[in-house]
């Protein structure tokens, strides 16, 4: 136990916490490098709901396994920090460092965003973890709660976990209640310039291309608006193309914009972030691009630590070139190095688990996030939120209440520019595989032991696991009609799906015969993304006779929505004002944009963030990957092999109506019947 500043303990913290966290009370992250780590995506709702809860809390510093409690009102309003961890002394240099960088002893040479730190620039030399494919799954990831003493344990026993600690390290000498510095350290390095801070690079790679310019340098520039990239950080696009530094910054300018919540200076931001931004030709051979790359990441980073990015937005059959040149000739051997794949992760299980084995070959599972941006919506987090912070719905989480389960992911648009694409995977592999089978994953897996990403990702994987295979007997394509496709738009192959709907069974003891059916549909009536989780009838209702409809209509349902206006709804039964007694099924609504007045951040936003934090829970990890193509695979060979044809629809209809007779197979109601 370290005693820290007796007499003003609060003041203390104030100065600790200042600059990353505004209030007293919350929790923080303290890395090894002496920063103050903000609380990444999925903490952030702990930290809302313990906001209350003076520190009495944990914060681990992922694969740092640091774990901090301070108390500031115990013990007579002394401070106790509380520091343990493994490694201990090397950390606890990191702590000094900070504590005393924090008391104005030393300053930091680099300053980020306004007021605040940018996630998790920790210093790690690289990503290391275990490989998924090889590992079983338990010994995976190891949570917080096996490597360091229990959180509730209480004072004495941190204090001796403490002490036992400190006597196996023999650089720490405490004196005042404040660590002296150690004679040499590795945190306390600085550059020729003076600066300790680590730099950041994001090279997205594909930068020409539409998904870099329509989603993921504006998501960069929201974030660099922001604070939560550092001033100096550097961006670098990189395709075949012949063209400037300048070139680059007109092409992105198009599509960078003010949020309504980002007005203030915004002109002067862009030009800032766009000053930052270069452009490398990668030419035809990516190996020379990936090394004039690395060359002109290094003319700008620090000499103290170098953290990398790489978001590959290219197209599936460039990857294995790119991520191979990219991890022999760009990677940073000062920092850590990121890289970020768009789905879908392969085109079958065989592909999939190929661009697997390569990707393992030259990376570390934790280096890899499979992005898929669906996953960066609120809705999604709201799944588990929902689920394990609310005592009305835990308890009915299971086979036992809920009767059908239904994921509905329908647009109203067409494939306009991104026929090409889509003419090659259709609806399936674009959205199937990683969206609603990473949705069906969060939503039935079984409370995991921590929020932390590997236990998260651990609970996902035994449900894809547990979910049963898909027969062509379950399963619905349909097309929208050609002669609706607008001009420009390429005509799809006739066997190419734009709608698809199927019911899935999870033969597991917590949803044994529960049907979750979907539907994913181009061109529909409706623009719709929600799930619908219907429960089951109340046995020997006293009110049947009172319920106008059939009472199938009359059962209670929760509804998660994200498209139109975001919601959550509980449907439920209340008695129509009057004299008679009849019953009505109301929705008590919860609408987002009512309750919150905020812009929602874009999910590209989000997801890039949990990339710069280095967690990984919304990203499929491999043995994920490999899961959801096994349940797909057999119906897709299937399907190609005997060339079933799609169910042609009316573009702003409702879809092929083999999905009505599906539902009615499987005893389900779909929601927009
Ligand atoms: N667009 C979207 O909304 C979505 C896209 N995705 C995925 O994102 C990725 C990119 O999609 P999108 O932007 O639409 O594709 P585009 O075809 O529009 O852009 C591809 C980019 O990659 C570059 N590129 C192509 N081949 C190579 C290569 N061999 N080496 C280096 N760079 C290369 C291209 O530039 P150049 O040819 O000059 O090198 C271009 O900048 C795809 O994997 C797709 O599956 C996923 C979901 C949605
Ligand atoms: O990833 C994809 O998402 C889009 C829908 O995304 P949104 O952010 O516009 O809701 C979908 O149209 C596309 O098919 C799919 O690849």
């Amino acid at each position: 136990m370290v005693d820290l500043q007796r007499s003003n303990p609060l003041k203390f913290m104030e100065l600790a916490i200042s600059g990353s966290i505004n209030s007293i009370g919350k929790q923080f992250a303290l890395r090894s490098d002496g920063r103050i780590h903000r609380p990444t995506s999925h903490y952030r709702s702990r930290f809302d709901c313990c906001a209350n809860s003076l520190f009495d809390g944990v914060v681990v510093g992922l694969d740092e396994l640091v774990l901090i409690k301070c108390h500031p009102l115990a013990f007579d309003g002394r401070a106790l920090l509380y520091v343990v961890a493994t490694k201990f002394s090397w950390r606890f240099c990191g702590l000094r460092y900070w504590m005393l960088e924090k008391l104005n002893f030393r300053k930091p040479e680099r300053k980020f965003g306004p007021g605040k730190e940018p996630r998790g620039l920790e210093i790690q030399g690289k990503d290391d973890f275990s490989d998924h494919l090889k590992a079983p799954l338990s010994s995976r990831g190891m949570a917080p709660e096996e490597a360091l003493p229990e959180m509730t344990h209480n004072v004495e026993e941190t204090k001796a976990s403490i002490s036992k600690l400190k006597e196996n390290t023999h650089q720490n000498v405490i004196s005042d209640g404040v660590e002296s510095l150690p004679k040499s350290s590795s945190l306390l390095k600085t550059s020729p310039q003076g600066g300790t801070a680590s730099s950041v690079c994001i090279a997205v790679i594909g930068a020409t291309g539409e998904l870099a310019r329509r989603k993921v340098f504006p998501a960069l520039f929201a974030l660099y608006y922001s604070g939560f990239l550092p001033e100096d950080v550097g961006i670098f696009g990189y395709s075949r193309k012949d063209l400037t530094d300048e070139d680059l910054r007109s092409l992105i300018a198009s599509t960078l914009t003010c949020r309504i919540d980002h007005q203030k200076n915004c002109g002067d931001k862009m030009d800032a972030f766009l000053n930052r931004t270069y452009y490398i030709n990668g030419g035809e051979n990516n190996k020379e691009g990936m090394k004039e790359l690395n060359a002109q990441m290094e003319k700008i980073e620090s000499d103290y630590k170098a953290n990398r990015i790489f978001y590959l937005s290219v197209p599936q059959e460039a990857l294995l070139d790119v991520t191979s040149s990219l991890a022999d000739y760009a990677q940073t051997s000062n920092g850590w190095n990121r890289i970020i794949i768009e789905k879908p992760f392969g085109f079958d299980a065989i592909s999939s688990n190929q661009l697997t084995r390569s990707l393992l070959s030259k990376f570390e599972e934790k280096q890899i996030y499979r992005i898929d941006h669906l996953l960066g919506k609120n809705i999604i987090e709201n799944i588990t939120v929902l689920r394990f912070s609310n005592l009305v719905f835990e308890p009915l989480w299971c086979r036992a209440f809920i009767r059908s389960v239904q994921v509905i992911l329908s647009e109203d648009c067409g494939l306009e520019t991104r026929g090409r694409y889509f003419d090659q995977y259709g609806i399936i592999r674009d959205v199937v595989q990683s969206h609603i089978l990473q949705t069906i994953a969060l939503f039935a897996m079984e409370p995991p032991v921590s929020l932390e990403d590997e236990d998260i990702r651990n609970e996902k994987v035994k449900v894809l696991r547990s979910i049963r295979k898909l027969e062509l007997g379950d399963v619905v394509l349909g097309q929208y009609k050609a002669s609706s496709m607008k001009k420009g738009e390429i005509y799809l192959n006739n066997l190419t799906p734009t709608f698809f709907a199927a019911a899935l069974y999870i033969d597991n003891a917590r949803w044994d015969g529960v049907p979750f059916l979907i539907k994913a549909g181009m061109g529909l009536i409706k623009h719709r993304v929600e799930i619908r989780i219907q429960f089951h009838n109340v046995p020997g209702n006293l009110y049947r006779e009172c319920i106008g409809n059939s009472i199938d209509l009359a059962t209670n349902e929760l509804i998660l929505r994200d498209v139109p206006d975001e919601a959550i709804l509980v449907k439920v039964n209340n008695k129509i004002p009057g004299l008679g007694l009849q019953l009505d099924a109301s929705e008590l609504n919860l609408l987002y944009k009512e309750k919150y007045n905020e812009e929602i951040p874009d999910s590209y936003e989000h997801l890039l963030l949990d990339v710069i934090d280095g967690d990984n829970h919304l990203f499929m990890r491999s043995d994920e990957v490999a899961a959801a193509w096994d349940i797909l695979t057999p119906v897709l060979n299937e399907i190609d092999k005997n060339n079933v044809a799609p169910e042609i629809y009316e573009f702003g209809g409702r879809g092929a109506t083999g999905a009505y007779y599906l539902g009615a197979k499987h005893g389900v109601r779909w929601a927009d019947e």
